[in-house]
């Protein structure tokens, strides 16, 4: 259940005069998602969904909030924020920040056939397009500086063989550069729970909290690893050649590219596996979050790294 902050009708109707987006008509709390209150609401003019943000701070909520206005203006299927009347988009409400968004059609999916990877491939592709004009700039804040801090805060409560794993993966990655990658705006968290599917056309992507200025074809990877590895941590591969095509149908990726390819993958694992060993070993008190399993991770690093062709599914 994940309404952490009650807001009752009466309270919203009074808050909705600061819009133009008509009377409340119905007042619903969201049980999925696990960060934010979230409320969908009906008003006489449409559907909307307003996020009470529980962690976020208003001044750190620009650059996510003014990137979403800007990829839905480019046409890309996203939340769109919607202004108040004072024209911001973020506003305040029972002591909380709160953004109100455009309702978008469809569900998240679990095991997402072919069809639904490549849309997602070229819909992640026009995203990278459609942020190359986006004027904000962050920079990732899980990337190798905080992979490398936090898994030395790790090693000691994890299984020897895990931890020489994890560190092999650390130094490895920090041997290699990419300032000669293409970047852009990433999304950086475009796991199947983000992303509302309605049948093989993509709803449109959400959560976008964890976006920043990173490696275009971080993005990809992290995408693949949640949208085509099967339990056992091995990658589908037609589900990744589907997701790769689909995205080079939009923007093909270059010879620096195909060559970082495997190692990217392999980084966009250590990412999670290390954000999720830490919710697990040190659940932050009074922290809104569920724990999630870093041995999924685990596993499709181990995969990765047995794995000498990643570079095939750039092919098909
Ligand atoms: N714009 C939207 N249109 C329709 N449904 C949405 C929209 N935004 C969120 N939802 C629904 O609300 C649920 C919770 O949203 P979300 O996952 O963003 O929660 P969160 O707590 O803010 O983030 P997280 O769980 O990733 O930490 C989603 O699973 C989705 O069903
Ligand atoms: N998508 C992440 C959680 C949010 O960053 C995970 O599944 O570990």
């Amino acid at each position: 259940m994940s309404v952490f902050t009650t807001v009752t009708p009466a309270e919203l109707a009074v808050w909705l005069k600061g819009y133009s987006i008509g009377e409340l008509v119905e007042l619903k709390g969201i049980a999925a998602g696990i960060t934010n209150t979230n409320y969908a609401l009906t008003t006489t003019q449409g559907k909307y969904v307003l996020t009470l943000f529980e962690t976020l701070q208003a001044h750190e909520l620009p650059y996510y909030v003014n990137l979403m206005a800007h990829l839905a203006h480019h046409g890309i299927a996203c939340a769109a924020p919607i202004a108040n009347l004072r024209d911001a988009y973020i506003d305040r409400l029972a002591g909380k920040p709160t953004v109100l968004v455009s309702w978008l059609q469809g569900e998240p999916v679990e095991s997402p056939n072919p069809a639904q990877c490549r849309a997602m491939g070229a819909m992640l592709a026009r995203l990278h397009g459609a942020g190359a004009s986006y004027a904000g700039h962050m920079a990732n804040p899980r990337g190798p500086a905080w992979w490398s801090a936090t898994a030395a805060e790790l090693y000691a409560f994890m299984p020897e063989a895990d931890g020489r794993q994890l560190r092999a993966e650390v130094a490895q990655q920090a041997r290699h550069r990419f300032t000669q990658l293409p970047s852009g705006v990433v999304h950086a968290d475009l796991f199947r729970d983000n992303v509302l599917m309605q049948g093989e056309r993509i709803g449109g992507f959400i959560d976008f909290y964890y976006a920043c200025n990173d490696v275009l074809i971080y993005d990809l990877a992290v995408t693949l690893n949640d949208w085509c590895a099967r339990d056992d941590g091995e990658i589908d591969d037609e589900r990744a050649a589907a997701l790769c095509a689909g995205y080079q149908s939009v923007r093909a990726l270059n010879a620096a590219e195909r060559q970082a390819w495997s190692l990217m993958l392999r980084a966009a694992a250590l990412r999670f596996w290390v954000s999720r060993l830490w919710d697990w070993h040190k659940p932050q008190a009074g922290e809104l979050t569920w724990r999630k399993d870093p041995a999924v991770f685990q596993r499709i690093l181990t995969c990765h790294q047995a794995r000498t062709e990643a570079a095939g599914w750039l092919t098909g």
